[in-house]
């Protein structure tokens, strides 16, 4: 449920933010809106003095940050966003920018020129919109806008500014400082929109999106004349989600609800309060909204399961659009119950519904047919069926400290109905398959992430099906790589190979890295191996890999999910509560563990994708 209904336009569209800022996430997050986060390359520095106006420098940041992301993505097989959203905020003083500091030195000109003295906050922000026209070609569509604010800071003695500085806060933060923390305290009056002083000036961003998606016609703005405040389009009007507060639906009880508390408390009905009622309401109402998110969160992991189980997005590939009881007789279910199940696919933006026929959207034939190119219909088969039943214990994990694979295989092979020594067999190549899946997604980036092409021999570790390996040898011409992996997952792997397989370029080798000798190679791949593994492991597996390594011409390629130097990426996060013994790391922790190990240049980039690339070399 949404408080703003225009954020639903954006449901069932691939966006992204264009920004590696966890402020804008946030904000953005915060309204339930859902995107990928892709950080831009694009350098910061555009010549200002081109520009007549501070304003005019932030909106061409932006849109070079959003442009930049929107091809690199286009570049990509399969990945053009629909929707690419590219943010600059600059602070301005007496017409000069002020970006984020160098050093303590330069936060300490920048904050010490702003004591006393109010300056203005411009962000500048793009919405692209994308297509993948004829012979691939990009087509996009560009609408800018920045929002001023203006802050008055107090004066500010040497003291504080100093403590501030040595805080660390104002390193990353155009301006040198950060409102939303510390920085508060230096402030003494805000004019304008708070949030665009934090990075993101949501509310013109909602407006925005309302005259994109719901374009009025020419008389019908309603525009609402309050003596206190100025003149208000209301989203309200233009909605086809959420008439008004006369419906039963949840939200509006609950605003409802909290209007009376903070009325009956607050008395008077005066315009002045009225506004500070609903600010209140609406922001209890957006708080609310991130906790039932989050409490609605397994709902929608089950109705993505049980779509996938009873092959609904299967049938709807074939037939093209059904309705819901045509899909209930193919998949044997009750008309009542499938009803429900496409609804809630519908406003999970899995399924598209026009009057009363139900179709899959792009993304549904693109990752959950289960026989697509990039199906991950497998890895949610695995997550249903192996990986829930970790997180259904999780409070029993925390307090003992360590994962529940037991009771969690245990309840795999109960479900999958077999018994004994086949059970450990069946599970495996189940867990094969769902690995298979989600590397073919993101091999293509990791292999590409570095130049690898002066490495003729690769050695993936812990290869598995070989999904990496064929990446690798599609990019690389020269490259052959061996697969090593436990006998056990080695004997299976025959299924997965791919037609075209060259069986002299891409060898399999049953082994345990652990304990044998590693094959020799220039190049080591390490794919969602070291995460897993604990300490004492971890480091054994690594001296080998280096002692292996000849210094000037070998290599370790890792692929993981590299935290964010704050630990606030939630993917990763979540992940480590399966609580398995190894953890999740950020660059600086990869980058120390491998320096530790004699790998004195180590490179990480963010891939955008489900896992980031590192890589190491001994020189
Ligand atoms: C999480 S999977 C990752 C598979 C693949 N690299 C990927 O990214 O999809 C870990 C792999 O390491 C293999 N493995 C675990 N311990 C191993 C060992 N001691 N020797 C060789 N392979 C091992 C597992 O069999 C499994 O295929």
């Amino acid at each position: 449920m949404l408080l703003n209904p225009v954020i639903t336009k954006l449901a069932g569209k691939r966006v992204v933010l264009a920004s590696a800022s966890p402020r804008r996430q946030d904000i953005l997050s915060n309204v339930g809106l859902r995107f990928e986060v892709v950080p831009s390359w694009f350098k910061e520095t555009l010549d200002k003095s081109q520009f007549s106006a501070p304003y005019e420098y932030a909106v061409e940041t932006a849109k070079q940050k959003a442009l930049e992301v929107a091809r690199r993505m286009h570049v990509k097989h399969l990945k053009t966003p629909d929707v690419v959203i590219g943010a600059d905020t600059i602070v301005t003083l007496e017409g000069a920018i002020l970006e984020k500091p160098f050093d303590k030195q330069d936060a300490y000109n920048m904050l010490s020129r702003l004591s006393g003295k109010e300056h203005s906050v411009f962000t500048g922000v793009v919405i692209v919109h994308c297509r993948s026209k004829e012979e691939n070609h990009l087509e996009t569509d560009i609408i800018d806008f920045h929002e001023e604010t203006k802050v008055k800071f107090a004066d500010l003695s040497e003291d504080l500014l100093w403590e501030y500085i040595d805080s660390g806060e104002p390193m990353d933060k155009a301006g040198g400082y950060g409102i939303q923390s510390l920085g508060g305290m230096l402030v003494e009056s805000v004019h304008g929109d708070f949030l665009n002083v934090v990075g993101f000036p949501l509310n013109h961003f909602c407006r925005k999106l309302t005259e994109i998606y719901y374009p009025p016609p020419k008389q019908a703005i309603h525009r609402v004349k309050h003596d206190s405040i100025p003149y208000v389009e209301s989203f309200e009007n233009l909605s086809d989600v959420e008439k008004d507060c006369t419906s039963t639906s949840k939200t509006c009880e609950a605003k409802k609800a909290l209007q009376e508390g903070v009325c009956k408390a607050g008395g008077s009905g005066s315009a002045g309060l009225q506004n500070g009622i609903e600010e209140r309401s609406v922001h209890c109402a957006q708080q609310l909204s991130k906790i039932t998110q989050l409490l609605d969160g397994f709902k929608a992991s089950q109705t993505l399961f049980a779509a996938s189980k009873l092959k609904v997005f299967d049938k709807l590939k074939d037939k093209g659009a059904l309705k819901a009881m045509e899909i209930a007789d193919k998949i044997n279910a009750s008309v009542h119950g499938t009803e429900r199940l496409l609804d809630a696919c519908v406003a999970l933006g899995l399924l598209e519904k026009t009057h009363q026929v139900y179709s899959n959207t792009e993304l549904a034939n693109t990752y959950l047919v289960s026989d697509a190119a990039f199906s991950i219909h497998e890895y949610i088969t695995y997550s249903n069926e192996h990986l829930w039943s970790h997180f259904t214990h999780l409070d029993s994990a925390v307090v003992e400290g360590r994962g529940q694979h037991r009771t969690a295989v245990k309840k795999a092979c109960d479900n999958i109905n077999v018994r004994g020594p086949f059970c450990g067999c069946e599970v495996k190549e189940r867990f094969m398959r769902a690995m298979h899946c989600m590397l073919k997604i993101t091999a293509r980036d990791i292999v590409t992430a570095f130049d690898l092409s002066k490495y003729s021999s690769a050695c993936d570790l812990g290869g598995c099906t070989g999904a990496l390996a064929h990446e690798l040898v599609w990019t690389y011409p020269e490259m052959k790589v061996n697969v090593f992996d436990l006998p056990d997952v080695i004997k299976h792997t025959s299924q997965f190979q791919p037609e075209s397989f060259d069986s002299s370029r891409v060898t399999f080798s049953p082994g345990n890295f652990m304990e044998d000798t590693l094959p020799k190679a220039d190049l080591y791949v390490l794919s969602r191996v070291l995460h897993d593994l604990p300490e004492g492991k971890l480091n054994h597996l690594l001296k080998k890999v280096s002692e292996a390594c000849c210094p000037g011409r070998s290599a370790l390629l890792v692929a993981e999910i590299v935290l964010d130097e704050d630990k606030k990426e939630s993917r990763g996060l979540l992940q480590s509560l399966s609580m398995s013994e190894g953890k999740q790391r950020s660059g600086t922790e990869y980058k120390k563990l491998l320096e530790n190990h004699g790998f004195n240049s180590v490179q990480i980039k963010s891939t955008g994708n489900l896992l980031d690339a590192i890589l190491a070399v001994k020189r």
